[in-house]
């Protein structure tokens, strides 16, 4: 089991992680997401001893990651695909990797096997595509048969088919009772992999429960009802109405109800007895994706902008007018479909104000009490600096935790 108990990592005043706590437990696929930036990766270092923690504490089966009596055979990592020796042939890689942890050299042919890679096992992996990369980590974060499996984004790069092997790959070594431990930013892929999540933003916990909690909590289905947009005082007696009735309802960026608790019909019969014509009436069902993402959408760092092209644009003919944003089909700045503004809360979300607990069923630990450190959040939020490139960290974590020791690394640089 990984044990993460008020795990803090700061990078000179950039918090990256802040009272992180979680398990990961032996026989499931725990999925760890996030968006970008939001603390995964350094997380995994911290697990796997690469990065000292500011404070708080990791460890794997009771220890932390550098006590644990031979550890290449417990853990395996995939980290970053690309930090391989790359003028070394993929045998000869792995070969170095299990002579340094004391593996026999048969078990490099039986992984290469296990991930595909017999035909190229000769080639440099210089040559090798973003696939083919994420195979040859795979192959060493399973060159020690460990208990204990840490992948860091494994499906990125890879073909459909690559995916879907890497999802039946996690399973079935999550039934042989491993602890397999997997970061994505895709909650797709995850819950179809995954048996537990554990999401964070912006370094804190959002959420951390199995996916069957997840999907039932968040597939829920719900009606669309739009009155005419003429006429606003309808939606707003349409909104009394149904709330009297039980009904849950949320306004839509683009001016309709969002409305939960009610069956079609009832809505039907309530908008007909209260005298309110219907231009929409239903039926939808919430996207697990979109459910992630609003969980998360406090908590993205990097949003993307609409390319206004401003030097490049040429001057409208006479009479034509430039287009408009298309409701409900996103907004400049979004990162992800827009949350309604609810009337109780947001389902999830991330403190308002550093150091404020988030409201919400799935909601990161409270904050920490007197004589605790304080929530180190004060950098200015993205609207109030410009966006930045997520800096690459600065000691390159290792294909595999074994590679960390990997005494070729330098020649690289040749
Ligand atoms: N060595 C480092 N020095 C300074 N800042 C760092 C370092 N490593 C990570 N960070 C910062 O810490 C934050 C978390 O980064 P991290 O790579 O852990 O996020 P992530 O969730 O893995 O992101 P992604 O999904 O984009 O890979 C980022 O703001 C990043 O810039």
């Amino acid at each position: 089991m990984i044990e993460a108990v008020g795990l803090t990592k700061r990078y000179g005043d950039k918090t990256a992680v802040y009272n992180l706590s979680f398990q990961v437990r032996p026989g499931s696929v725990t999925g760890f997401l996030g968006p970008n930036g939001s603390g995964k990766s350094t997380t995994m270092r911290m697990i796997l001893g690469l990065d000292n923690p500011t404070s708080g504490t990791v460890t794997i089966g009771g220890y932390p990651y550098r006590k644990l009596p031979n550890a290449p055979r417990q853990v395996g990592a995939l980290l970053d695909a690309k930090a391989v020796h790359g003028g070394r042939a993929a045998r000869n890689h792995l070969l170095s990797l299990a002579q340094l942890s004391g593996i026999p050299a048969r078990r490099v042919d039986e992984v290469l096997a296990v991930v595909g890679l017999q035909e190229v096992a000769g080639k440099r992996s210089k040559g090798f595509s973003l696939g083919m990369g994420q195979r040859l980590g795979i192959a060493a974060a399973l060159l020690g048969d460990p208990q204990v499996l840490l992948f860091d984004e494994p499906v990125n790069g890879l073909d459909p088919e690559g995916i879907l092997w890497v999802r039946n790959l996690m399973k079935s070594l999550a039934a042989e009772g491993r602890t397999v431990f997997v970061s994505s930013h895709l909650m797709s892929e995850m819950a179809l992999t995954a048996d537990h999540l554990i999401v964070i933003g912006r370094g804190q916990l959002l959420a951390d429960m199995s996916v069957k909690d997840f999907i039932s909590a968040n597939s829920a289905d719900f009606a669309r009802v739009r009155t005419p947009d003429t006429e606003p005082q309808q939606r707003e007696k349409l909104t009394a109405a149904l709330t009297e009735a039980g009904g849950h309802v949320l306004p839509e960026q683009d001016g309709a109800l969002r409305v939960t608790g009610l069956p079609l019909p009832r809505i039907s019969d309530i908008a007909h007895d209260t005298d309110v014509r219907l231009w929409e009436l239903s039926p939808h069902q919430a996207s697990l994706e979109e459910a992630y993402m609003r969980m998360t959408q406090g908590a993205v760092d990097y949003r993307s902008s609409i390319d206004q092209k401003a030097g490049l644009m040429q001057p409208l003919p006479p009479g034509v007018q430039p287009p408009v944003p298309v409701p409900g089909q996103g907004q400049p700045g979004w990162y992800a479909p827009p949350p309604p503004q609810q009337q109780g809360g947001q389902p999830f979300s991330m403190p308002a104000q550093p150091g404020q607990p988030p409201t919400g069923p799935y909601t990161a630990p409270p904050a920490p009490s007197a004589g605790q450190q304080p929530n180190p959040y004060t950098q200015p939020g993205p609207q109030d600096q410009a966006p930045v490139p997520a800096a690459p960290p600065a000691q390159a974590p290792a294909a595999d935790a074994t590679a960390a020791a990997d005494p070729t690394k330098s020649e690289d640089a040749r």
